[in-house]
């Protein structure tokens, strides 16, 4: 625990946040603003492409970060992971296979590797305990995804068992929350609905389509939750388990998309596109791991559905 203690107790060593622009890297780097880090590096995907290994291999060399997060990934919701099945793994393998090396190679003390729920099985026990990975056939929208993801934390576990590197993987439920992907079919189902509930608003529309059947489970978690518990986890955890991320509450689809209907205030009906995929029909993470270490979510969906649309009115371009 020596070396964990040491990431809080430094506050001006240097961490590369990977992905600082997205939802989770943003978050990320914001929390570790907020407790007066001082020395974060980042790169726009446009200074360095996470996929050039040999641009990798020189970031590191030139910068020797002590601690990284790796936040930066090919990402997207149901249809996305559908439809680009070439980009999802072969993207994620590169980035996170370049990282997780450079990382090991320039003396990096420890790395994050932040995988999904989307590695279970299918139809895994309910809630899914982390050994519950590799126990079946994978969900078919997003099995290129989740092989990447799979990969990603074993290749954490055999450098920390060949290496002694210290990687950590922690793997996130269903997240949202500012510079969330509102893109109307790439993105996740609650920017994708907070954006198409506000445009039917603002346009007087009576109708608002959701994608399937409205009967599949989902849990959600607040970026802001996530990136506390990623900073934990640099702080108080060293092993070679993945860890799961949740927030232990899973809605309907249904539930969801009223619950964002009432809070962006649109007043018509909902419609079922059923040719579109439901994906899988539950997926609820069994966090007790994460509890049993200290941490638990603190954001409710409905408080955390306010502040995101606050945020969606103030910053994206309607
Ligand atoms: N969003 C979610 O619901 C969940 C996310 N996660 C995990 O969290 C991590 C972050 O996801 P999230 O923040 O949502 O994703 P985003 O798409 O919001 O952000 C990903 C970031 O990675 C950057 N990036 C992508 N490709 C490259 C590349 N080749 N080189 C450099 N940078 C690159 C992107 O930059 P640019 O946009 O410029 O390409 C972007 O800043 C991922 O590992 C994901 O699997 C896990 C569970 C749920
Ligand atoms: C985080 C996770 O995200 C993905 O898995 P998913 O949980 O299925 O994510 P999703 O948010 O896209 O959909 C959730 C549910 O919602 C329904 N749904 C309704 N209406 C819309 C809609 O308008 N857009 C979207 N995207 N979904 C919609 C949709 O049909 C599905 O039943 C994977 O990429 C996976 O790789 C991963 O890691």
């Amino acid at each position: 625990m020596a070396e964990s203690d040491s990431f809080f107790s430094n506050k001006s060593a240097k961490i590369f946040v990977a992905g600082h622009r997205g939802l989770v890297g943003s978050a990320i780097v914001r929390k570790l603003q907020s407790l007066d880090f001082t020395n974060i590096v980042v790169r726009t995907h446009a200074d360095l492409d996470l996929t050039r290994q040999s641009d990798v291999e020189s970031f590191f060399a030139a910068e020797k970060p002590q601690y990284v997060v790796l936040a930066a990934a090919k990402v997207g919701g149901i249809h996305a992971n559908n439809t680009y099945p070439a980009d999802f793994i072969s993207i994620n393998l590169q980035i996170q296979t370049n990282v997780i090396d450079s990382s090991y190679r320039h003396g990096v003390k420890k790395i994050l590797f932040l995988g999904s729920s989307c590695i279970y099985p299918k139809f895994a026990p309910q809630p899914i305990p982390e050994n519950a990975l590799l126990s079946g056939p994978l969900e078919p929208t997003n099995e290129w995804y989740a092989v990447a993801k799979i990969a990603g934390i074993k290749m954490c576990q055999a450098y920390r068992i060949q290496h002694g590197f210290d990687a950590i993987s922690a793997m996130p439920t269903n997240l949202y929350g500012p510079n969330d992907n509102f893109h109307p079919e790439n993105s996740h189902v609650l920017p994708a609905l907070m954006r198409r509930f506000h445009k039917a608003k603002v346009e007087g529309a009576k109708e608002v389509v959701v994608w399937g059947t409205g009967s599949p489970l989902r849990e959600f978690l607040h970026v802001d939750d996530l990136a506390d518990a990623v900073v934990f986890l640099m702080g108080n955890y060293s092993g070679l388990e993945h860890v799961n991320v949740g927030s232990g509450k899973e809605v309907s689809i249904k539930e969801l998309a009223e619950l964002v209907k009432e809070v962006v205030g649109f007043q018509g009906e909902l419609v079922w596109d059923t040719s579109k995929p439901d994906g899988t029909p539950r997926k609820l993470m069994d966090s007790s791991m994460l509890a049993s270490l200290g941490w638990n979510a603190k954001i409710s969906l409905k408080h955390g559905l306010v502040d995101t649309y606050k945020w969606y009115l103030e910053n994206v371009k309607q």
